[in-house]
């Protein structure tokens, strides 16, 4: 069986790659980093080594790569000779491999007849069907009407924390032992393949999506931020701070309280599933950069985003947000000068103003919330990191 997989970075080897290698498919990446490319394709091979206390090494192989913009005609037709194609590319990079894409999937409904799955893997909510309206761009809607007749889209959720080093062994993946990969069967068109390893497949995904971005990853970003403003460089030096691990407890208790009502969750179950989220950011067999977790803040301030969801739905159903509010001002404040995004939003801020830029940037249309946001913007940013430290205890 062969899988094509967009995007050889931490996700791509340590999760997607390492479970599909173990179902028994051949996997290819395809990716725009050349050097990546190259020592995929010297070693045919990557070593994905466990963040626990034994640091078990396995090694994936045989794997092989191609770049998506030198070698366009060769990715081409790994699209049309594929079993399965998946995707971790960045939910904002979906738009940039449409074209290729679209290019692969005409060519294979004309040559290859056979069922196909595409499926997007990316911390975002309904991933795989963004990528399918980007694909929609690329296509005339008579073409469009062929590709669905062979090729499927489902939807998907992901957890593993994933990093990566590279060392004179090749490309390593270092990755936490839990990992939950969640598909949308009923979004599947081609049920004849073995089911991928440990994967579980559901018919609704939304409670899983909605838990994994509005808890798991909100929780993290509001790490990274806080963590960022009182001088912290990694989560687990941010989180062996009392006043962070309650500060981040406290936002994903609020939060909590709009995923329990909206899906009928337990109280009990959601307080383990806290436990073991806080379990799995503490791990110390990671050093996990501030600025790694905390990237992209315009993605993550989004309308639809991890932290301005919970926040405005919690605001509506008129719960508590206090906790929130703060998590979504310190990401305002997020300056990495090395982040494109954080660039952009911090010139945004000081030519337009922290008002405009939390209404251009979050879309919240209620003014009472936006001054809440504001409110805790202004305090933080007119405190020193020992002020702040004292202020979220
Ligand atoms: N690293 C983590 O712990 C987790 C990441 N995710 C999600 O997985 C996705 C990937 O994240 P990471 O692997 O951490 O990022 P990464 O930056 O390590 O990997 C992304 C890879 O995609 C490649 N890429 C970018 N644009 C491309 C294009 N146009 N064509 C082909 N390849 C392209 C990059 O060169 C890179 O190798 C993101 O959506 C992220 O939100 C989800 C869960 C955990
Ligand atoms: O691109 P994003 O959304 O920051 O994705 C990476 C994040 O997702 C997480 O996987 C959580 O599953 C973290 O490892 C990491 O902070």
């Amino acid at each position: 069986m062969k899988a094509l997989h967009f995007g050889a970075g931490n996700i791509g080897k340590g999760f997607i790659g390492y479970l599909l290698n173990k179902t028994g498919y051949d996997v290819c990446f395809a990716d725009i980093n050349q050097q990546m490319v190259d020592r995929l394709n010297k070693n045919e091979s990557y070593i994905v080594e466990l963040l626990d206390d034994s640091h078990t090494v396995e090694v994936i192989s045989p794997v092989t790569a191609l770049n998506v913009i030198t070698q366009e005609a060769r990715v081409i037709d790994a699209i049309v000779e594929a079993d399965l194609i998946t995707t971790s590319v960045g939910v904002n990079n979906l738009s940039r491999i449409a074209n290729i894409v679209s290019k692969g999937l005409l060519k294979r409904v004309k040559e290859n007849k056979k069922r196909l799955d595409i499926m997007a893997n990316e911390n975002a909510i309904h991933a795989t069907s963004t990528l399918k309206q980007e694909i929609e761009r690329h296509v005339t809607s008579g073409e469009m009407k062929e590709i669905s007749f062979f090729i499927g889209f489902p939807n998907s959720a992901i957890d593993r924390l994933a990093l990566s080093r590279s060392g004179g062994e090749g490309e390593i993946a270092l990755v936490e032992p839990m990992y939950e990969w969640i598909i949308n069967k009923s979004e599947m068109i081609n049920l004849d393949l073995p089911l991928i390893k440990n994967a579980s497949y559901v018919d609704d995904l939304e409670p899983y999506i909605e838990r994994k971005l509005y808890i798991v990853n909100m929780g993290h970003a509001a790490t990274a931020y806080i963590g960022f403003l009182t001088g912290h460089t990694t989560i687990q030096s941010a989180l062996a701070n009392p006043g962070i691990e309650r500060f981040v407890r406290n936002t994903l208790n609020e939060a909590s309280q709009y995923i329990i009502r909206k899906f009928s969750i337990e109280n009990e179950d959601m307080s383990s599933f806290i436990e073991k989220t806080m379990k799995r950011f503490k791990n110390e067999n990671i050093s996990d950069d501030i600025f790694r977790v905390g990237r992209s803040p315009i993605r993550k301030i989004g309308y639809e985003e991890r932290l301005t969801k919970p926040t405005r739905e919690s605001f509506d159903a008129g719960l508590s947000i206090e906790y929130l509010t703060m998590a979504v001002a310190a990401a305002f404040l997020f300056d990495n000068p090395h982040d494109e995004e954080s660039v952009i939003l911090q010139k945004y801020i000081s030519e337009k103003g922290i008002d405009q830029a939390i209404l251009h940037f979050t879309q919240i249309k209620n003014k009472e919330l936006r001054n809440k946001m504001k409110e805790k913007y202004d305090v933080f940013k007119n405190s020193s990191s020992e002020t702040l430290a004292q202020l979220i205890k």
